[in-house]
């Protein structure tokens, strides 16, 4: 998979060099570039922003820099990436979305700063690429780095190859749409708490089904919404019984 990231503060990500992430673009799983945002600038003070048209709060950053930086990221020529577009305005990022972002083959970040990028960028880009505006979650941050940063975190981890125990992937929370069951390792009693004894049984089917019915009571304790997401033939007789 080949990533391009623009922003105005590219050493922002650095921490990409670090751990599985790291190891994906060493092995060539993942093929990564990140790009200062002002290489498209051509003025003396390397503007990106610009006054709200309208009045308001803050700048907004300029459509120019940014439609020429996607041209050059995202040539007519070469088969279109799909722009992805932090934003407090955008569509929920989850599991799913991860999955379906590592089928991708090209995707294209950019991180807007200040109040944000001039709509305009955005409804250019629609016209020969799939564009997403992607929420993490219903809070503010001061630019979207943070948050490719964590939808690369998230979309890399599912890339082949890249997680060692890809087993792991299938038991994990959002896997399913539930919660993962609770985790023990040795000691088998540690400052008085003890593994449930299930675990420790050996009885793999009965394990398993422990493992569901704890992922289920914690869904519907912590996130009834996912359970109430659920298809309904993803819940059994046995689990409503349980
Ligand atoms: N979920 C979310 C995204 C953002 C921002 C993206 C870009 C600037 S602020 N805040 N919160």
């Amino acid at each position: 998979m080949r990533v391009d990231v623009v922003s105005i503060f590219p050493e922002y990500f650095a921490p990409l060099d670090l751990s599985l992430i790291g190891r994906a673009r060493a092995n060539g799983v993942l093929q990564l570039a990140v790009h200062d945002l002002r290489t498209w600038t051509h003025d003396v003070h390397r503007t990106v922003d610009d006054t709200p048209y309208g009045g308001g709060p803050g700048m907004v950053m300029r459509p120019e820099p940014w439609g020429e930086a996607l041209d050059a990221l995202a040539p007519a020529e070469a088969p279109p990436p799909r722009l992805l577009v932090p934003s407090p305005a955008g569509a929920p990022f989850t599991q799913a979305m991860a999955y379906e972002l590592a089928a991708e083959s090209h995707l294209l970040f950019a991180c807007g700063r200040y109040e944000g990028i001039d709509q305009r960028v955005l409804a250019h880009a629609a016209t020969r690429m799939p564009v997403t505006e992607v929420s993490l979650g219903d809070y503010v941050l001061f630019g979207g780095e943070v948050a490719v940063l964590v939808m690369l975190e998230a979309v890399t981890r599912l890339l082949p190859g890249v997680l060692g125990n890809a087993g792991s992937l299938d038991e994990e929370s959002h896997a399913h749409g539930l919660l993962e069951a609770p985790i023990y390792t040795k000691p088998p009693s540690w400052r008085g708490h003890d593994v449930p004894d299930v675990l420790r049984s050996g009885d793999h089917g009965k394990i398993a089904r422990w493992r569901r019915e704890e992922g289920l009571l914690r869904t519907a304790a912590r996130r009834p919404d996912l359970l109430a997401a659920l298809p309904a033939d993803r819940l059994d007789k046995r689990d409503i019984a349980a």
